[in-house]
């Protein structure tokens, strides 16, 4: 078959592919490509691998070129997020020549040649928190964010040697924080498991605002499958630790995640932070809090492209109405002069600096340290922080 004829055929499979997904807009892309490769078996694994990269591309560029046709939006999408394209090489033959060009080059080609505009990616950019800069933002999402793991202490040597047998290139961000090509499969390296955690270099960072003291007791109230409590009990392996959330089938996930990391001495409950937690908790009151709220996720679209343009403004409203409800409840179970670290990987002020302002005017809460910690610096994901102190 001729390459010509081969985009040609690959443009038709993500059309096709691009229709079923629209009835299932609810799903990760991730879960509904697994799905539909199970439903064409006849694709082989290089045909899956260039479909799967057309598609995370087509998302990438979210509400730009609304009126285009889906092989238009692979063209310049592609354009963008790639190095090397044979979509590109066809459909936009003149630019072909620049595909290795940098990214700001690669914008301004497109911008003066075709109707593509950054500001159109994503319209809601009045909304980000302070720190994060628009254009920066937009230009992350055309970049497959790297995987990475956090060395539980003590297993650093050892871990890295494991990687470097293995063959894996990766970078070392710290003294714990190791960066990997995604998709790299740790699962099948010998002799490290229970010695590393899955877990973003920024949400790796948000230890810093947590400092608890040996003998403390510490609740983690949306701790779901236990990423920050892990980097708590990593840290600080004396704390008296609770851990609760609202759905028991995650907290089974922290359960496994605990004990391959040796951790025995927990407290677990399933609360919903939207009722009343005194029915659960009684009066208890915690030397430290960590919120790790549910919210909108803006700070990962990098890993979920397809969310760029099925989301709106109303969902910010909702989230931001939750963590408000949430946040009132759970501070009650502080005690005075103590901290609570409110955590998100949004970057929307309203589901950050909002909440801050919320805690501090109406629960009289004292700010320490509050950052947008910017993941694109190091292709991770980006998240919010705050360390405010009961009064
Ligand atoms: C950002 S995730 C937590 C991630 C986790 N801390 C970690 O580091 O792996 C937010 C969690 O809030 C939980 N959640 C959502 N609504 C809740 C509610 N009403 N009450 C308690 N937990 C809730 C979700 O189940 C989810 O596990």
């Amino acid at each position: 078959m001729s390459a010509e004829k081969r985009v040609t055929q690959q443009i038709r499979t993500v059309e096709r592919l691009l229709n079923e997904y629209e009835r299932e807009r609810n799903i990760p892309l991730a879960r509904f490509l697994t799905a539909f490769y199970k439903r064409n078996r006849q694709m082989g694994s290089n045909d899956r691998r260039v479909i799967s990269r057309l598609a995370y591309h087509y998302f990438r560029i979210g509400t730009a070129l609304p009126v285009a046709t889906v092989a238009e939006r692979l063209a310049v999408a592609e354009f963008l997020c790639s190095s090397e394209s044979q979509v590109v090489q066809y459909l936009l033959p003149d630019l072909y020549r620049f595909i290795q060009a940098t990214s700001d080059e690669k914008l301004a080609l497109l911008e003066a040649h075709t109707g593509f505009r950054l500001a159109d990616v994503f319209p809601l950019q009045g909304l980000l928190s302070a720190g994060m800069d628009s254009a920066v933002f937009i230009k992350s999402l055309f970049i497959q964010p790297d995987l990475f793991i956090r060395i539980r202490r003590g297993h650093q040597r050892e871990v890295t040697a494991a990687l470097t047998d293995a063959g894996v290139s990766y970078r070392e961000l710290g003294e714990y924080a190791v960066a990997l090509p995604n998709g790299t499969r740790l699962g099948h390296i010998a002799g490290i498991t229970g010695k590393y955690e899955v877990q973003d270099y920024t949400s790796q960072q948000t230890a810093k605002y947590v400092r608890a003291s040996a003998g403390e007791s510490w609740w983690d109230a949306c701790a779901g499958a236990g990423g920050k409590s892990l980097l708590l009990m990593d840290h600080h392996p004396e704390t008296a630790l609770l851990v609760s959330d609202v759905r028991g089938s995650i907290l089974r996930n922290l359960d496994e995640r605990f004990d391959a990391a040796g951790i025995k001495s927990y407290r677990k409950k399933i609360i919903d932070l939207t009722r009343d937690t005194t029915a659960v908790l009684g009066n208890e009151r915690f030397d430290g809090i960590i919120l790790d709220a549910p919210c909108t996720g803006s700070g990962t679209w990098g890993r979920t492209p397809e969310m760029i343009s099925s989301f709106n403004k109303h969902s910010i409203d909702r989230f931001a109405a939750l963590q408000t409800h949430i946040a009132g409840n759970v501070v009650k179970h502080l005690k005075p002069g103590k901290p609570m670290v409110y955590i998100t990987c949004s970057v929307f002020a309203q589901e950050n600096e909002n909440i801050v302002a919320y805690l501090q005017e109406s629960h009289g809460l004292h700010l320490e340290a509050m950052d947008l910690l910017a993941g694109y610096p190091y292709k991770g994901d980006s998240m919010f922080a705050a360390r405010l102190v009961r009064g």
